[in-house]
């Protein structure tokens, strides 16, 4: 007889815990899908639809939505906690109530915490208590649930400071479909991850704006240029911006109609005001709160990030859009690869 795969407990049911929930069914896993909306758990048992955040489709049977968070935790060893930054505390918090014994989590959060300046994985493991927690792994890349639930080819990283778990959630999500990477640095992988976001406003901005490829090229590779000069400050390897966590995802959500960071930069730049375009959203927006992470960070730990820098006052400081593209082209002269070189050889010569 063959041997029932495990069951795996989905944190959250938006877009994305939703499609995550979709490639642990098609790989034949039981997927106890928590909500902490009691509307939406009847929806995905009786109708087996979750139509808010994945309208067109159709979920596996094998997808039981739960409200009782003690219930959908029963006997399991994994669980992947897909819900925004923000409320990753109050999740967990929720978790260590009811848990008695350990877990892998894995977070699939796109984020940095503002003032603690904490990554995901350092969060988590400062909110569980360390009997509880086996292993946090992070799984991140170009990944938008849209087309994941559409199973379209889609490849993603997975990292851990325990790679032997990180490499268990590999084996979870990897199919035909779904194509799941390793790679051990836990920090380049967040760090990627998270600040994309702010790039991504960015490049909605300037197509709100009504500037072209060339601007958005330049968001793409410029951005990339200052989350590898803090990342690498930070601890991370990096290479690992040149890969799906780094340049992949910015590709992804600086180009794509399905990133709500590009939408709500886009609706930005052609005028309508914060407030207002977060309210119709309707999903997160992880990019306005890392923004002022990001630009926390760069001042901690003393990293040049203008385009970040650019993005905080149109977000927190009333600045108007074109005046700060205008500011980020009349800066001095700069050479393109200094600053990383030298954060590079200052690591060196710390080693
Ligand atoms: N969407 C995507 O394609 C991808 C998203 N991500 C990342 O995944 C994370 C989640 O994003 P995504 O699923 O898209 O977000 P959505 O906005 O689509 O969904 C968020 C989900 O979290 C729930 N939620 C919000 N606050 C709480 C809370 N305090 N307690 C319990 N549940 C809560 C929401 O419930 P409610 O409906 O009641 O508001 C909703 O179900 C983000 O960090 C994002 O960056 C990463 C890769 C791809
Ligand atoms: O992270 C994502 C794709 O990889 C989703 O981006 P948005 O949160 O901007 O939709």
């Amino acid at each position: 007889m063959q041997e029932k795969k495990e069951a795996v407990a989905v944190i959250g049911a938006g877009s994305w815990g939703t499609a995550l929930a979709m490639v642990l069914a098609d790989n034949e896993h039981e997927v106890r899908l928590w909500s902490h909306n009691e509307a939406q758990v009847q929806e995905i048992n009786q109708f087996h639809t979750n139509k808010k955040y994945l309208p067109e489709i159709n979920l596996p049977e094998l997808i039981v939505g739960y409200g009782s968070l003690s219930d959908a935790l029963a006997g399991i060893k994994t669980v992947i906690v897909a819900v925004p930054t923000k409320a990753i505390r109050e999740v967990l918090g929720k978790i260590r109530t009811v848990q008695n014994s350990p877990l892998t989590i894995a977070h699939v959060s796109k984020g940095i915490e503002p003032d603690s300046l904490l990554r995901i994985s350092e969060l988590i493991k400062e909110e569980m208590p360390s009997e509880l927690l086996n292993a946090v792994v992070v799984l991140s890349g170009p990944s938008h649930a849209e087309e994941v639930s559409l199973r379209h080819p889609t490849t993603v990283t997975v990292s851990s400071e325990n790679m032997a778990a990180a490499e268990e959630i590999q084996d979870l999500f990897i199919n035909h479909n779904f194509r799941v990477y390793t790679n051990p640095d836990v920090i380049g992988v967040e760090i990627g991850g998270a600040l994309k976001n702010i790039i991504a406003l960015a490049a909605g901005i300037t197509d709100g704006l009504g500037y072209g490829d060339n601007a958005k090229a330049a968001l793409i590779t410029r951005g990339l240029a200052e989350i590898a000069r803090l990342g690498t400050k930070m601890g991370a390897n990096p290479l690992t911006f040149s890969g799906l966590t780094g340049i992949g995802d910015l590709i992804v959500t600086c180009t794509s109609v399905h990133s709500r960071n590009w939408r709500a930069g886009n609706l930005l730049g052609k005028g309508k005001n914060l407030d207002e375009v977060l309210d119709n959203m309707g999903m997160v927006v992880e990019g306005v709160r890392t923004t002022k992470a990001a630009y926390q960070l760069a001042k901690k730990y003393n990293v040049s990030m203008p385009i970040t820098f650019a993005l905080y006052d149109v977000l927190f400081n009333g600045k108007n859009a074109k005046d700060a593209v205008d500011v980020l082209m009349a800066r001095g002269k700069t050479h393109e690869m200094e600053d990383l070189v030298n954060i590079l050889e200052e690591r060196n010569l710390e080693d």
